[in-house]
């Protein structure tokens, strides 16, 4: 494959033709000839950037296939320009054991034409009590350890499991909740949900717990990973501890950089998600954050639901939002062409960043690296509409709302995963 006239944007910008061989970058350069029978994309007027990385999506297989399958997950990761992305495992079944976790890997493989990797739990079952086997489950294929979707309550179970990760240096990627904080709350506590009468989330739900882990992580020198932070408090407890060394990344979520609990408009459960939009105060210290590098990277948390699931309230509503097709598009509009990021910071952050910290293939757009790359239009505008997208999941917040970032074309190991029709 040749891609001619490619306006790349990567650690540099600049422009070359790019030649692909099998999954690999064979060469960049100036006014490369095609070889014979060679497909030619012409991406003139586009960017070429390295494919998007997302560590963080909810594929829902098996389980709940109603909600999403790999095969559409990975159609949506696609199309919203991502060649790699790392699934949860809050499953049915957890896949907690090499039996469970080994089917899955497999169909991660044969239904994506993106990379698809996965996190086994960290618990049994995603209960606070017994870590799983990390060692068996990493050698079968496991990329981390997640008990994304609760919290891991036990401090002596995170430490346990932490020490483990640690020796097998693997990532405990940790959906930080102190369940005991809860309370019922479906909505950031403050003056939206008083004004709507819905029972509020503080705060320090989130950075409570996150203190105890960053402790721990300290203490047995794990690579710990924050999840969908969301607070002011835990910007700061990040800032700190990494100043004092501690092996932490954290990632933000689009929809978390982009809202906050005022956007809310009314009872309306395709603004409900955990952990919830916060106040204004958060929303301005993730931005920062993202800005500083405290927050290293983002990732969607791509969390599809039924219809049914998410209409009615806030107070019965499922929590979480789909994210993969709207991700980039709605960042650029709002964070790039607004002049808060530039281009290069924002594919920094959504592909060479997170590929780095997880040790991932791709990032970067260099010969003998691996032929992931997105090819995107900046130009032409258009609104958002669930009928374009590849998700089972229509669960969005933005909606109709006016953006640019279109993918052209999605190569993933050399191979057209997304092509616009
Ligand atoms: N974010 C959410 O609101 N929901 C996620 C779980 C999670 O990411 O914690 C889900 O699995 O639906
Ligand atoms: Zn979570
Ligand atoms: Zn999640």
């Amino acid at each position: 494959m040749l891609i001619k006239h490619a306006h790349i944007v990567s650690d540099t910008e600049y422009m070359a033709d790019i030649q692909i061989t099998d999954h690999i970058i064979s060469a960049i350069g100036q006014s490369l000839a095609p070889r014979d029978h060679e497909q030619v994309i012409d991406a003139t007027g586009a960017i070429v950037m390295p494919g998007l990385i997302d560590v963080h999506v909810h594929f829902r297989e098996p389980g709940f296939t109603d909600k999403e399958t790999i095969k559409t997950g990975a159609a949506a990761a696609a199309h919203g320009g991502f060649t790699t992305v790392v699934a949860m495992s809050n499953l049915k079944p957890v896949p907690d054991t090499v039996e469970t976790l080994k089917p899955l890997l497999e169909k991660n493989q044969t239904d994506a034409k993106i990379t698809v990797l996965q996190f086994a739990p960290i618990t049994h079952d995603l209960h606070s009590d017994q870590v799983v086997d990390m060692a068996a489950l990493q050698a079968a294929g496991a990329l981390g350890f997640s008990n994304d979707g609760v919290g891991v309550q036990d401090a002596d179970t995170m430490y346990q499991a932490m020490q483990q990760a640690a020796k097998l240096h693997a990532p405990i990627v940790a959906h930080i909740e102190d369940a005991s904080l809860m309370h019922g709350g479906v909505i950031n506590a403050g003056p939206v949900a008083k004004k709507l009468n819905l029972p509020g989330i503080i705060n320090q739900t989130e950075s409570s717990q996150l203190a105890r882990d960053l402790e721990l992580a300290a203490a047995t020198g794990v690579h710990y990973h924050a999840c969908h932070v969301s607070t002011r408090q835990s910007v700061d407890l990040i800032r700190e501890a990494k100043k004092r060394g501690v092996n932490v990344t954290a990632e933000v979520s689009p929809h978390h950089l982009l809202l906050d609990e005022n956007n809310i408009p009314g009872d309306n459960p395709m603004f409900k998600m955990n952990p919830p939009l916060r106040s204004r105060a958060d929303h301005l210290a993730l931005l920062e954050g993202l800005q500083d590098g405290t927050l290293d990277m983002i990732a969607t948390d791509h969390a599809p639901h039924t219809a049914a699931e998410k209409t009615g309230s806030f107070k019965t509503a499922a929590f979480g939002i789909v994210g993969s097709e709207t991700a980039f598009s709605t960042l650029y509009t709002k964070l790039v062409k607004s002049k808060m990021f530039t281009l290069k910071q924002l594919i920094a952050r959504m592909s060479t960043i997170p590929a780095e910290k997880f040790d991932l293939p791709g990032g970067h757009i260099t010969v003998s690296g691996p032929a992931d790359l997105t090819i995107m239009d900046l130009d032409t505008p258009y609104t958002i509409d669930p009928a374009d997208w590849f998700s089972k999941g229509k669960n969005s917040p933005f909606i109709g709302d006016k953006v640019n970032g279109q993918t052209l074309y999605t190569i993933s190991q050399g191979q057209i995963a997304y092509a616009r029709a």
